[in-house]
């Protein structure tokens, strides 16, 4: 299928930051691009096979966790994950021609950038009410309308440039200079993407209960293979008051025997374990790979245990023939 051919949804309308990581991808700029309106939406149409990948915000280096994305690939049906984008954040606040800071009473936004606007907001309109929106450019874009119920909104520098009918009030107004968003493209199950050597693989492990250190048996499946994590998170499953999974990243790729062996131990603890995918890295960081945890490591352990299970000496012989201790 050639790029064109492709059809991806993302949290919308055009403007949103997720757009933005969107029109990253390789050949998105052709391809048919549908924005919903919520990150659900937007899943549920990859699932119904009306589109072919999805993209979606999932974690924020201020916010952390997105948590409806969490949620929702973690239950229902599987979904993979087959790429991630990194966009940095910086937000603009618009009204229309004419409205001052000081008219200000309501301004709108995705939750996430209202977090992350908080003490601008509170050092310049301290009596601010917060109108939730179902993004940045849904908010800036409703000001628009006949009778908008709020003044202002939260939005990317672009949106705002792009709108006549819009006035940036403030620029920069981010809380957190560095802000960056990590986003990840959703499909249907299929292959594997392929290893890079700089990968990222992330599963959904519910939380077995009523069993103590279940949460030290679990991180011990990577710890003890030199697997590092670079998110975990606990979500409620929604079930009853104090069931949880985790949803975690891990460097590497299931390809590697490190994770591999992982991820069984993760099935051999809690088999309703959930993969959702193995994919390249956005910053393309290679992963440090210690010795005794290589595939060559895996392969040389197995071979060992193979060999005993089929009669051979159990321990390696010396250069002299001699056993090595
Ligand atoms: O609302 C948007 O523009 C989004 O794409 C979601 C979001 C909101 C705030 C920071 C990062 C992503």
């Amino acid at each position: 299928m050639s790029a064109s051919e492709l059809s991806y949804t993302f949290l919308g309308p055009e403007g949103t930051f997720t757009e933005a990581a969107l029109l990253q991808v390789p050949g998105a700029v052709e391809a048919t691009r549908v924005p919903c309106s919520s990150v659900n939406t937007a899943l549920e149409r990859v699932r119904q096979g009306k589109a072919d990948a999805a993209m979606v915000p999932i974690e924020n280096s201020v916010e952390g966790g997105v948590t409806a994305t969490l949620d929702a690939i973690a239950t229902g049906p599987e979904l993979r994950i087959v790429r991630e984008a990194l966009v940095p954040i910086t937000f603009v606040l618009v009204a229309r021609p004419g409205v001052r800071l000081e008219d200000i009473r309501r301004i709108s936004t995705h939750g996430h950038a209202w977090a992350q606007c908080r003490l601008w907001i509170e050092e310049n309109i301290p009596h601010a009410e917060y109108v939730p929106g179902s993004s940045t450019a849904a908010a800036a874009v409703g000001l628009l309308d006949e009778d908008p119920h709020y003044d202002a909104a939260i939005c990317a520098p672009l949106v705002a440039a792009e709108r006549p009918g819009l006035n940036i009030l403030a620029e920069n107004i981010g809380d957190n200079p560095g802000a960056v968003t990590r986003f990840v493209l959703v499909s249907r199950p299929g292959p594997l993407t392929p290893r890079t050597g700089a990968d990222k693989t992330t599963v959904v492990v519910p939380l077995p209960e009523d069993r103590p250190g279940a949460l030290m048996e679990i991180l011990d499946q990577f710890a003890s293979r030199g697997v590092n994590l670079s998110r975990i998170e606990s979500r409620p499953t929604g079930q009853y008051l104090g069931h949880y999974f985790f949803s975690i990243d891990a460097d590497g790729h299931a390809e590697d025997s490190r994770v591999a062996d992982a991820l069984a131990g993760l099935h051999r603890i809690s088999p309703a374990t959930r993969f959702l995918g193995s994919y390249a890295r956005a910053d393309q960081e290679k992963t440090p790979v210690v010795p005794h945890t290589s595939d060559a490591a895996f392969a040389a352990a197995h071979a060992w245990v193979n060999g005993i299970l089929a009669g051979a000496p159990g321990v390696l012989a010396g250069p002299q023939g001699t056993p090595v201790i």
